[in-house]
């Protein structure tokens, strides 16, 4: 695929230079000459590259296969973006240190929603690293995700979480409730309340098909799709028309909302909450967020919240019905704790936000689960703009493109991992487990940037780096963590303290990767089907 023929130098010379990109084709060569000594998966075409030997939908199976295979640093080429994965947690400091230096960035992700001139309107999530608006958003909401101001809130989510569970009862133990769809209606309405002050009671009634968050996530889904084709923006299709329709009602429900926050009469809580924080913004020349950017920012912090924490409480679940003997010890750590309905206790004292800290075992199941089906199981993608020289030797031209393989060092055994396959919770009870030493030591950075933005301390020292990062790394890591630390102990906890779950035969006979599909998040293809018997 890479012998270099002379049809392929002139289709790379001629049609950027018709459109008069000599210098893209230039940098082009460049990184790619750079790279070319990098070992790269066999079977690529000569148009699309590797492109065609994945599907969207299991890119990260094919990565894990592929660092397996090659390493820890690859290449490959989707059409003509030459992009440099990274699936080693050593090399990975060094790329999380060149990004606060500035050499490294995440790039633009323009909305795949926007039409006409100019840049799409962007958010915390897709603007580039270093933009001022970037920087003003992710230190201005930060505050409202510290744990201090996120115990205030921790009630509405115990209060969402006995609402549905009165509806899982109403099933009676036999029918079988899809168990994503539940933890979905659950972290949707915990974003509404505990970020917007909104009960959008999608945890009311678990029959409701039609919920502002199902209309999200057919949004995100076609987010991604008109990414990956560009021009399906102005196709004219029924399935096309149908999300442009979806996604105005979208767009309208987000208006709907700032309105109500803006008019709501003023409270702590709201003053405290994601939308108190953006409202107080105010940029260098004074101004704040304008609607469309408000729009932007709320409707992110809906997807970047909901999704992730609602699958990943799904995957617990699914981990635990299928392990009993740890289903087992996650009960008997809720009994003695007082927190298990049961002949003896039928009723239990309710679930606080110091419980929390103080259930090591479900913490244990809950880091595992994130490990095995880390919902960020998509490479993170970064642009190099600037040369770095990693520690092994190997240049990263301006330019290339790289991705991040967590998904695949969570479960490579070169990076010391016992039984990586495996379900074991008990491996987290050591705190070491978090770290991989490298036979020689890694390369310490200091980042010459005198950000204050947060990073990760203690994620390398002289002999050991941190292999397990399900929340990201650096100064792009996952801004809405801690409140996802909080919601996932707390929706597990409290389904489990009133219902005994059993996987039901449509999902017990399947295999995993049956299971599963990688859209935005990595997630259960047709729902994680559970029989919920209410405890005595
Ligand atoms: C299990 C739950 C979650 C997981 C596994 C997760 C994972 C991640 C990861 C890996 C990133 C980094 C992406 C990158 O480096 O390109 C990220 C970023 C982000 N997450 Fe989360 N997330 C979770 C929950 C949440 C919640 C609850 C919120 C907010 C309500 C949130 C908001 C964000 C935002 C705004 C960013 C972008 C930060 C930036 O680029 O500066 N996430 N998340």
């Amino acid at each position: 695929m890479d012998a270099i023929n002379p049809f392929h130098i002139l289709i790379l010379i001629a049609v950027p230079l018709i459109t008069l990109k000599l210098p893209a084709v230039l940098r082009y060569l460049r990184i790619w000459f750079t790279i070319r000594k990098l070992p790269t998966p066999g079977g690529g075409s000569f148009i699309s590259g590797h492109m065609g030997l994945f599907t969207p939908l299991a890119k990260h199976k094919f990565e894990e296969t592929n660092s397996k295979a090659l390493g820890p640093i690859y290449r490959q080429r989707y059409y003509t973006r030459q992009t440099v994965v990274i699936a080693d947690p050593a090399l990975a400091q060094e790329i999380w240190a060149a990004e606060r230096d500035g050499a490294i960035e995440k790039p633009d992700q323009p909305n795949g929603f926007h039409k006409g001139k100019g840049k799409s309107e962007m958010n915390v999530f897709n603007e580039k690293s270093g933009d001022p608006m970037w920087k003003l958003v992710r230190k201005g909401t930060a505050p409202a995700f510290a744990p201090q101001n996120l115990r205030n809130y921790h009630h509405h989510i115990v209060d969402i979480l006995d609402r549905l569970s009165s509806g899982i009862k109403q099933k009676g133990g036999r029918t079988p409730v899809d168990i994503a769809d539940i933890a979905q209606r659950e972290s949707f309405d915990v974003i509404g309340k505990v970020g917007f002050g909104q009960d959008f009671q999608a945890s009311k009634d678990i029959d409701n098909p039609v919920n502002t968050f199902r209309l999200m996530t057919d949004n995100m889904e076609e987010g991604i799709r008109r990414i990956f084709y560009p021009f399906r923006k102005y196709s004219r299709s029924k399935d096309k028309l149908a999300s442009d329709e979806n996604h105005k009602k979208m767009r309208k429900i987000f208006r709907d909302l700032v309105d109500q926050c803006l008019n709501r009469p003023p409270s702590a809580e709201d003053a405290n909450s994601i939308a108190g924080h953006l409202f107080r913004l105010r940029d260098a020349k004074g101004q704040p967020l304008s609607e469309a950017r408000l729009l932007e920012e709320f409707a992110v912090f809906f997807v970047a919240g909901s999704e992730t924490t609602g699958h990943t409480v799904a995957w617990t679940l699914y981990f635990l019905a299928k392990n009993p003997a740890a289903m087992a010890k996650v009960e008997a750590e809720l009994d003695a704790a007082g927190l298990l309905k049961s002949a003896a206790n039928p009723t239990p004292r309710q679930f606080t936000y110091a419980d929390i800290g103080k259930l090591h075992y479900l913490d244990c199941c809950i880091k595992e689960s994130m490990r095995l089906q880390p919902v960020a199981a998509n490479s993170l993608r970064r642009l190099v703009v600037r040369d770095i020289q990693l520690s092994n030797g190997v240049t990263l031209p301006a330019g290339v493109a790289i991705e991040m393989a967590q998904y695949s060092i969570f479960r490579n055994p070169a990076f010391g991992w016992k039984d990586p396959m495996s379900f074991v919770p008990e491996r987290w009870e050591d705190p070491e487990e978090d770290y991989f030493k490298p036979k020689e030591a890694p390369k310490v950075h200091r980042s010459n940037n005198g950000d204050d933005l947060e990073v990760d301390a203690g994620d390398r020292s002289a002999d050991k780096v941190k292999r397990m990062h399900p929340f990201g790394q650096g100064i792009r890591n996952c801004l809405g963590q801690q409140l996802a630390k909080i919601n996932i102990p707390t929706a597990v906890a409290m389904l489990l303290r009133e219902f005994h779950m059993e996987l039901a035969p449509e999902t017990a006979n399947k295999d995993i990767s049956q299971l599963e599909v990688v859209k935005i998040t990595l997630q259960p293809k047709d729902g994680i089907m559970m029989l919920c018997k209410p405890r005595a």
